[in-house]
This record gives C-alpha cells, structure tokens and sequence, in this order.
C-alpha cells in the first residue's frame, strides 16, 4: 500500500461488519465456560452478540449505523448496564477473553490497530463497569454515538518507516 493510500476505517481495516459479527459470536460462545463471566451472561438475550457487533461495527466507522438504524443508541447500550454491579475482576476477565477471541478470529494484528481497538476496549469496559454501580442514573438519550479513529498512528501499518 503506497503512502497516497486513503486510510481506510478501522471496520474496513478488520474486514468490514462480518468479522465484528464473527468475534462476537466466538467471544460470547466461550463465555458460558468462564466460571467468572458465566453468571452474569447466563440470562442474555440470544441475539446479544449480534447487537455487540453492530454496535462495535458502527463505533469503528460502519458507514450503516446498524445499531442506531435499529433503534440503538450510546444512551441504550449504556442503559443495558444499568445495575448489574459489575466488577473489576469481571471486566478484567471480559477483556483479556476478548483479546484472545480477537487473535483466535485472526482480526489484523498490527500495532497500529490492535492500539485503536485495546483503547476502545479499555474505554468501553470501563463505562461499562462504572455504570453498572449502584446510585448511576440513566445516562442523557441524545448523548452522540462515540467515533472511535486511528489515534495518534493515524492509519495501519504500511511497512517500516
Ligand atoms: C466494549 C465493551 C462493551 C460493549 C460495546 C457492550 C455492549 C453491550 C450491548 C450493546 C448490550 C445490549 C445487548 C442486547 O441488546 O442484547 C450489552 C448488554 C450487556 N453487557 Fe455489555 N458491553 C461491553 C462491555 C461489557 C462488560 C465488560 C460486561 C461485563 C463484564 C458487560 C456486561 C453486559 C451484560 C450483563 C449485558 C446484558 C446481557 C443480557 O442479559 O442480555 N458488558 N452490552
């Protein structure tokens, strides 16, 4: 890829919406096993990988919006954490499973990428957990779906410098 490239979204760059989808399928597959994450999951909506994927797909620049086209928002996916006292050891375990699932699912593995997406994924764990505490109120409908970008390497590796 010559430098004159356009830089392509992150959801482009991991293979556009399937691999989302194809993730979260194995991630969510796998969680049942994990003594630590199983019971918080053991109740979970069937089409709840579907609508992490679409959600993540939209974050990384799915130019379909699949999870605000279909009634979603920053707002609701917030709301879905909503008193369910999650805890550090819990996000730690979602996180560290996620990132095997992403090697496993072969999603690129350049340093460029897996930057954007660890620092997503530390931002949007965090949320989680900080919203699932007692006392959090619901958070303002209208709050902007986040756009999550390249970051400070501002596209993906395209050899040595
Ligand atoms: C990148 C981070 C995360 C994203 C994008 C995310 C997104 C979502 C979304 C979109 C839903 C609603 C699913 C539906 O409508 O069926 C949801 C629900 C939920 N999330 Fe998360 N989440 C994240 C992190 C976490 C973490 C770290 C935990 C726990 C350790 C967690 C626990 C849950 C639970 C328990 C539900 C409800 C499941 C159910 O009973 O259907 N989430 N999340």
């Amino acid at each position: 890829m010559s430098d004159a490239a356009p830089v392509p979204s992150l959801v482009e760059w991991a293979g556009g919406p399937p691999a989302f989808h194809a993730l979260a399928e194995r991630f969510y597959a796998k969680v049942p096993q994990d003594a630590l994450l199983a019971p918080i999951f053991a109740s979970m909506n069937p089409e709840h990988a579907h609508h992490v994927a679409d959600f993540v797909a939209e974050v990384f620049g799915d130019p379909a919006r699949p999870y605000s086209a279909a009634g979603g928002s920053h707002a609701k996916m917030i709301a879905h954490h909503l008193g369910r006292h999650l805890t550090e050891a819990q996000r730690k375990r979602w996180i560290t499973l996620m990132l095997e699932t992403v090697d496993e699912a072969g999603l690129p593995d350049d340093p460029e990428f897996r930057a954007a997406l660890v620092g997503y994924l530390e931002w949007a764990t965090r949320l989680a957990v900080l919203n699932s505490q007692p006392g959090v109120v619901a958070p303002q409908p209208d709050m902007a779906m986040p756009v999550w970008g390249w970051g400070p390497p501002g596209g993906p590796y395209r050899g040595p410098a």
